[in-house]
């Protein structure tokens, strides 16, 4: 089961438990226009372009290969006519029955294309009441069989790529491309026995990050389309769930097959114009060609940002006539990275400048941490908090601020920690970390060989709770809710619920691990990330700053700017 929550950015502002207990099944903007899936909580800006995939909302694309990378689907169909053709006469002639030829346009379509090779055989010569013996593997091609009738269809197709080759359309290279510098991972599947010697003879091999063709199929005893199963193992191997994935095909039986997967989107390929069928067989957008479709660019590539003690002359601009509010993590921003958690006390000349920075404006921390803990060891009242990456959402006294996401995920946490407990026990140096509303497995304390083992039973206790995700961090795994929350939600409930979410207030986020990006990308384009890093990385953020350090002499810099409370 996986959930996600109707949660927009800035409403509604504190969100009563019971809401949580809804189960609505769409997450965050997809693509646009409004034909497709359309889903709450992006705090995106979206470009206006036709359609647009975003890594945002995607970690892998599965592309059928004959007829959307390569143009071969045609020479199937031909191949498949010339063998059927040929078949129907001699039977028509023999058994005194009118000759009907094979259709491309209805019958390929319909009971050939994008099934393996022989299920085609059977389901053409069902339609027709042609019953033939299914054969044998060693049958010659054209044997009145299934086997020797698929393989002349064999023999036809390949004797078309051995004297004419086969064409790639570029425009899908292009798109495979741009998802690939965004960071999505790809696949290429093929119900075809003929799939990886078609991607050597066009050298696109290397394109791909997994390949399961029709042999794969054979041996793995894959169901052939509109069965999802040859979908599903891809982004097995991909390590990608569906509900992040995109499926693109040509075929009815592969957009059934997308569909019947629970693929968060199915994109059908309609070079020749049928594409009603395509969207009523379980398409979601139908184009023409794989132009239409955009990839956005989520990711900058960005090797050293401004340093944000450098810039704040260029930061006190983007202020000016603003009140600012200041958002910080805790690990890795108020306190270096140590062996153990309980270690990672806040330097009391931090204590001093958090302090200072809010009698001049709002200040709150989202941390990874346990609400109760990083309360603890924050031990500032006046502050706002969020705790176990924004789950868990409380402020200070008087303002009434309470908000919890996933309240009922809370037994099965209990079970998985449980489990996990008993699993990790004689791993040395492990240490498992139960936060409200997630668990943290530690393995900074254990050897490399040992943290692999760590990582296998983390999957293999997070694959019998599939509401629970697994999340990374600095050394660390964890299991959350497998919810449509993270802290740029918490974030943004936050600036609401304290009345700043106007354009009058520039806010600030500072943090230093992945589960920090959720919140650049909330603020991007309408306040300011900055990353705490010791060498770069992809990021979200505008700004950067080194350590600890550096974050408590850019907080003091930021006193001046505060603008004071309402
Ligand atoms: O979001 P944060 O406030 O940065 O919290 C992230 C995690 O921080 C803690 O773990 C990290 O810091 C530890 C102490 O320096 C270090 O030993 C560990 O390796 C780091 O991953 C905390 O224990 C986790 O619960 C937070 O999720």
């Amino acid at each position: 089961m996986t959930r996600s929550i109707d949660i927009l950015p800035y409403e509604p502002a504190i969100i009563p438990a019971a809401k949580y207990n809804r189960n609505i099944c769409i997450r965050r903007k997809v693509i646009s226009p409004g034909n497709l899936k359309q889903t709450g909580g992006a705090s995106m800006v979206h470009k206006k372009s036709a359609y647009t995939i975003s890594r945002e909302d995607f970690d892998a694309v599965i592309f059928d290969l004959d007829g959307v990378v390569t143009d071969t689907a045609s020479v199937h169909a031909d191949a498949w006519k010339k063998m059927f053709d040929e078949f129907l006469s001699q039977y028509a002639a023999c058994n005194n029955k009118p000759f009907q030829p094979f259709d491309i346009d209805a019958d390929y379509r319909l009971y050939v294309d994008g099934k393996p090779r022989f299920d085609g055989v059977r389901s053409f010569l069902r339609s027709r009441g042609v019953n033939l013996p299914e054969g044998q593997p060693d049958d010659l091609p054209g044997t009145e069989s299934i086997h020797g009738l698929g393989k002349l269809k064999n023999e036809y197709f390949l004797k078309h790529i051995g004297d004419h080759g086969a064409e790639v359309y570029d425009s899908t290279i292009d798109f495979i491309h741009s998802l690939k510098k965004q960071g999505c991972k790809t696949a290429i599947i093929s119900s075809s026995r003929n799939c990886a010697m078609i991607l050597d003879s066009t050298n696109l091999s290397s394109l791909f990050d997994v390949r399961v063709d029709g042999l794969d199929s054979e041996v793995l005893g894959i169901k052939g389309k509109p069965a999802p199963d040859i979908f599903l193992e891809a982004a097995r191997q991909l390590k990608a769930k569906p509900e992040r994935a995109v499926v693109i095909e040509d075929a009815i039986s592969g957009v059934q097959a997308g569909k019947a997967g629970k693929f968060r989107l199915v994109v059908g390929v309609a070079r020749t114009g049928d594409k009603e069928s395509l969207l009523e067989n379980g398409a979601d957008v139908v184009v023409e060609d794989l132009s239409e479709i955009g990839v956005r660019n989520d990711i900058e590539v960005i090797h050293g940002l401004p340093s944000a003690l450098d810039s704040i002359d260029d930061i006190a601009n983007q202020a000016r006539g603003k009140r600012i509010a200041v958002f910080l993590d805790y690990d890795g921003t108020l306190t270096p990275i140590v062996e153990t958690p309980d270690k990672a006390i806040m330097a009391e000349d931090m204590r001093e400048a958090v302090i200072k920075l809010s009698n001049n404006c709002t200040v709150g921390i989202i941390s990874g941490r346990d609400l109760k803990d990083v309360q603890e060891k924050v031990e500032i009242d006046s502050f706002v908090y969020a705790g176990s990456h924004g789950f868990d959402i409380a402020g200070p006294e008087g303002l009434n601020i309470k908000s919890q996401a996933g309240a009922e995920f809370l037994p099965v946490l209990d079970k998985a920690e449980k489990e996990l407990s008993e699993k990790l026990r004689s791993i040395e140096g492990v240490f498992v970390e139960r936060k409200k509303f997630a668990i943290a497995i530690h393995y900074r304390l254990v050897t490399p060989e040992k943290a692999e083992l760590v990582d296998e039973i983390v999957d293999k206790v997070a694959s019998v709770y599939p509401e629970l995700r697994k999340a990374y961090g600095k050394k660390i795994f964890e299991l959350q809710p497998d919810i449509d929350w993270h802290k740029g939600k918490a974030l943004l409930t936050l600036l609401k619920a304290l009345k700043l979410d106007g354009d009058d207030v520039l806010p600030f986020y500072i943090g230093d691990d992945v589960t920090d990006e959720d919140a650049f990308w909330t603020l991007k384009g309408s306040g300011i990330g900055i990353v705490v890093w010791d060498e770069p990385y992809e990021t979200a953020a505008s700004y950067s700053l080194k350590n600890p350090e550096e974050v408590r002499k850019f907080l003091l810099k930021l006193i001046p700017l505060g603008g004071g409370h309402e």
